[in-house]
């Protein structure tokens, strides 16, 4: 079973308009509500590939209400832990360029984060946890370090999506995957990433330091696949580009669903690369079927420069 925790959702209200003219009164051309958060899109995404997994996190209030309506419709099982405050709404601004305004998030009361971590006595061996996206103020910076013993304790494995020195500090623990894009990848080892060769090495360092998996996206330059035994490359599927928006949610969630079902790092980063594009030329998330046609179109080749 995977369990996705996102411990900050959002509504997402994406906005659609000709053009953003700061300072004066923009009238929209479209918007719509979806739920978000990074853990509740890749549940989005795993039910699509109709992985079994459940949604954790926090939800308050009328905001929260809306996603628990929204994840039931789409017939994702949710558990999520409740809270007296509103769950955020984040505004995503899609006009001449793509602009996203994020909620910092309500407040966690001390009751709710020990409701919530009381449901990490139900994990089991081979269970994997998918702990993504920011913590809201009122939790410590600590917060995903701090459940890994708790998830571990169990035999369960975990991922984390987070970055920069957030992500070092867990990779001792063995994340089953790492996914930082190629610039996240510069950041946390204060480096210019220029070429393939530069990516591979740096992105084996993140193998040194612990992480079973990597995975480097590169947006529509494709992405690395660097495990112990081989790397390999994929160019992005060629498509038109709608919304970025969730596309590293829908990799991650495609590598985990595959790996979870066969173990075989190849099958499941070709999943995440169907998801993560596919994802890239919806309005939404990618459903089923476009995931199912942009799977067709992906090539994946060893990648032999391994000496550098
Ligand atoms: N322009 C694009 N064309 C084709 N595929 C894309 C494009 N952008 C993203 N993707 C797909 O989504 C995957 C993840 O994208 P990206 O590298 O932008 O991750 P990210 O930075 O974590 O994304 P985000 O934070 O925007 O969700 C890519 O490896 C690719 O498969
Ligand atoms: O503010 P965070 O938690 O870093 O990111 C939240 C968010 O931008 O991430 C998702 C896309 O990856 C969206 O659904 C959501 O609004």
């Amino acid at each position: 079973m995977i369990y996705t925790v996102t411990v900050n959702p959002s509504i997402d209200y994406i906005v659609q308009l000709p053009q953003l003219t700061l300072g004066t009164v923009n009238r929209m051309s479209y918007d719509t509500k979806l739920p978000g958060g990074k853990g509740i899109n890749v549940s989005r995404i795993l039910n699509q590939l109709a992985v079994p997994n459940a949604a954790w996190g926090f939800l308050g209030g009328f905001t929260g209400n809306f996603i628990q309506q929204q994840l039931a419709a789409e017939k994702i099982t949710t558990d999520f832990t409740e809270i007296p405050a509103d769950t955020r709404i984040n505004v995503k601004i899609k006009a001449n360029e793509e602009t996203e305004i994020n909620g910092q998030g309500p407040t966690i009361t001390t009751a709710a984060i020990a409701n919530f971590k009381a449901k990490f006595t139900q994990l089991q061996a081979g269970d994997i946890v998918v702990m993504s996206g920011s913590l809201p103020p009122t939790l410590a910076a600590s917060f995903y370090r701090d459940l890994i013993p708790l998830i571990q304790a169990r035999g369960a494995e975990f991922v984390i999506d987070t970055t920069g020195q957030a992500l070092l500090d867990t990779l001792s623990a063995q994340p089953l995957v790492v996914k930082p894009n190629h610039h996240e990848l510069a950041a946390l080892f204060n480096v210019e990433l220029n070429n393939d060769a530069a990516i591979v090495k740096y992105g084996r360092k993140l193998l040194a330091l612990g992480a079973k998996h990597v995975l480097v996206s590169m947006a529509g330059a494709g992405a690395f696949l660097i495990t112990e035994q081989q790397v390999y490359k994929s160019t992005a599927p060629q498509g038109t580009v709608i919304n970025s928006v969730g596309a590293g949610d829908s990799m991650i969630a495609g590598f985990v669903g595959t790996f979870s079902q066969t173990h075989d790092p190849l099958k499941s980063f070709e999943t995440g690369l169907a998801c993560g594009s596919a994802t890239a030329f919806s309005e939404d998330l990618a459903d089923q079927a476009k995931i199912a046609t942009v799977r067709q179109t992906i090539q994946i080749s060893p990648y032999t420069d391994q000496l550098n």
